[in-house]
């Protein structure tokens, strides 16, 4: 039997020798997880350590990588990194996972990690990729999580489950937290170094050996942390700090009526000191990362966090603001939203990114449905009727004739829609993407526009001048729940 390859973890390894046994190929890694992050992720591996296993439950990816291609859409350069590792045997795939962990000396796991209906955190993924890893794992490996996770679970949850399965004793295998500081869109540039590569392992040789393997991954620096929990908590608290401050922008776009101004222009004018970063108002927050993290913290400590719960639920509400906005217009032209025929344009959560979790166009549909509304959507990259909504092709909304209209995610298909070959209706505008001065539309815009003008501007007047003394009535701001 072939001696195992070396080791990352026991130390027997100085740092030099492990950066070579890694970067020359002598270091087996399999990647648990081959979506939108983690195939970028077994890519970028396969470029600096050459002999990478991608895991996959999902048959179809892993033919499609075993292929040497990419199934995830809108990631620069994943194409083509696929197609050559695949092709120079540097990255393989398999579902079987408890094989792949019998080959391998670092273990990186990269699944999701998501929330209950009772908004619990949710790690059965994460802990069914245990159960493989658990199978093939050595002393002197190295498992890797990077994964978003709710602080403290690598040193009370992986970490046990991993010792009770494998029957390794304390300090036989290394654990570290390595989060996935990455944006869809961007994930091969985030992955090779856009920012300083956090580590934290539940002893010191783990976080070691993540530093080094970590130094050879990212052109930028590696930032080791004193433990895993802490490792987790950045994560978490950069994804909090996102929600809450979403939530600001959101609450101060919401006045924009009542000020009679663009609260768009107002932040983008504060924002031009250091000291302020107001966030972007919108619809809502979407994606399976920030509308989730603030559940990593609230489910799981008795300390109150009224901030993180309340910017929660002033999030989840704007899909609601939204639609009564749009009732609001609709009411001032005549047409009860009831009776109205709406369009949702922009399913996903964000442009160009293949992904409907917590997108606020659900919540759209749905009170739009719930109103008495005909829901029609629209989306190049996902079926609307899989979410309630009538799906209409882009080129042929020039043969429909709505009511109304809601720009939920701005696509950048979407620049090609010839609103004025289109009936005159009211668009509801939540991204301040479309300008539909001269068309004929009474247009909406969600904390008014960049270029000043306050939210409601009839298409008529075009340069949207107006003051508070002709600003509307006060508005319920809440979105017809009490936040
Ligand atoms: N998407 C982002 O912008 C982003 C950014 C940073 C961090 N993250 C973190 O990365 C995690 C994964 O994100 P993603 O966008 O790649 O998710 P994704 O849904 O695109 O992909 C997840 C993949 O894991 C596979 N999978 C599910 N269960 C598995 C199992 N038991 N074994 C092996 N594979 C399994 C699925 O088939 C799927 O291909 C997120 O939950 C989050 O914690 C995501
Ligand atoms: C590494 C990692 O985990 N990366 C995550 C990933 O997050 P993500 O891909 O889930 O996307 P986000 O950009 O966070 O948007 C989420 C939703 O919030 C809406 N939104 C956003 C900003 C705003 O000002 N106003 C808004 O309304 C938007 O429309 C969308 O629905 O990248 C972000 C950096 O881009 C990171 O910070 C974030 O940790």
């Amino acid at each position: 039997m072939s001696a195992r390859p070396p080791a990352p973890y026991d130390g027997e390894l100085s740092a030099e020798e492990l950066r070579e046994r890694l970067v020359g190929g002598e270091i087996p890694v399999a990647v648990y997880g081959l979506g939108k992050m983690g195939l970028p992720l077994a890519g970028v591996y396969a470029e600096t350590a050459g002999d990478v296993v991608g895991v996959d439950v999902d048959p179809a990816v892993v033919e499609t990588v075993a292929e040497g291609r990419s199934h995830v859409v809108g990631e620069p350069g994943l194409d083509e990194l696929v197609a050559d590792q695949v092709a120079r045997g540097r990255l393989e795939a398999t579902t079987d996972g408890a094989a792949a962990a019998a080959d391998a000396r670092i273990h990186a796991i990269i699944v999701p990690t998501l929330v209950t209906e009772d908004d619990e955190p949710d790690l059965t993924t994460v802990e069914s990729v245990l159960e493989d890893v658990a199978a093939g794992l050595a002393p002197g490996d190295l498992v890797i999580a990077e994964s978003t996770l709710p602080p403290g679970s690598c040193r009370d949850v992986l970490y046990p489950h991993l010792r009770q399965e494998s029957g390794l004793e304390r300090g036989a295998f290394g654990l570290a937290f390595c989060p996935e500081r990455t944006s869809s869109g961007r994930a091969l540039r985030d992955i090779r170094g856009a920012y300083p590569k956090v580590v934290g392992g539940v002893d010191a040789a783990s976080t070691r050996a993540a530093e080094l393997i970590y130094d050879e991954i990212t052109s930028n620096e590696v930032h080791a942390v004193s433990d895993a929990t802490t490792a987790e908590a950045v994560k978490v608290f950069e994804g909090v700090y996102r929600d809450v401050n979403i939530a600001l922008a959101n609450e101060l776009g919401r006045l924009a009526d009542e000020l009679g101004i663009s609260v768009r222009e107002a932040i983008d004018t504060a924002n031009g000191i250091p000291v302020c970063q107001l966030h972007e108002p919108g619809p809502g927050v979407g994606g399976h990362c920030i509308p989730y993290y603030p559940h990593f913290l609230l489910s799981r400590f008795e300390e109150p966090m009224p901030v993180m719960r309340t910017a929660r639920e002033l999030n989840d509400a704007m899909p609601s603001v939204v639609v009564d906005r749009l009732a609001d217009e609709l009411a001032a032209t005549g047409t009860d939203l009831a009776e109205a025929s709406v369009a949702v344009l922009g399913i996903t959560y964000r442009p160009g990114v293949e992904e409907t979790r917590a997108s606020p166009a659900i919540g759209v549909i749905e009170a739009l449905r719930e109103a008495g509304a005909d829901v029609a959507g629209v989306d190049p990259l996902v079926d609307p009727a899989e979410y309630g909504a009538r799906p209409v092709a882009l080129e042929d909304l020039p043969d429909e004739s709505f009511d109304g209209a809601v720009v939920v995610t701005p696509h950048e298909e979407f620049e090609a829609i010839p609103w004025r070959d289109l009936e005159p209706m009211v668009v509801v505008d939540g991204r301040d993407a479309v300008d539909l001065s001269g068309t004929g539309h009474r247009q909406y815009t969600f904390a008014g526009s960049r270029g000043g003008s306050p939210p409601a501007v009839d298409a008529g007047e075009g340069d949207g001048a107006s003051d508070a003394s002709e600003s509307p009535e006060p508005r319920r701001t809440d979105g017809g729940r009490d936040v």
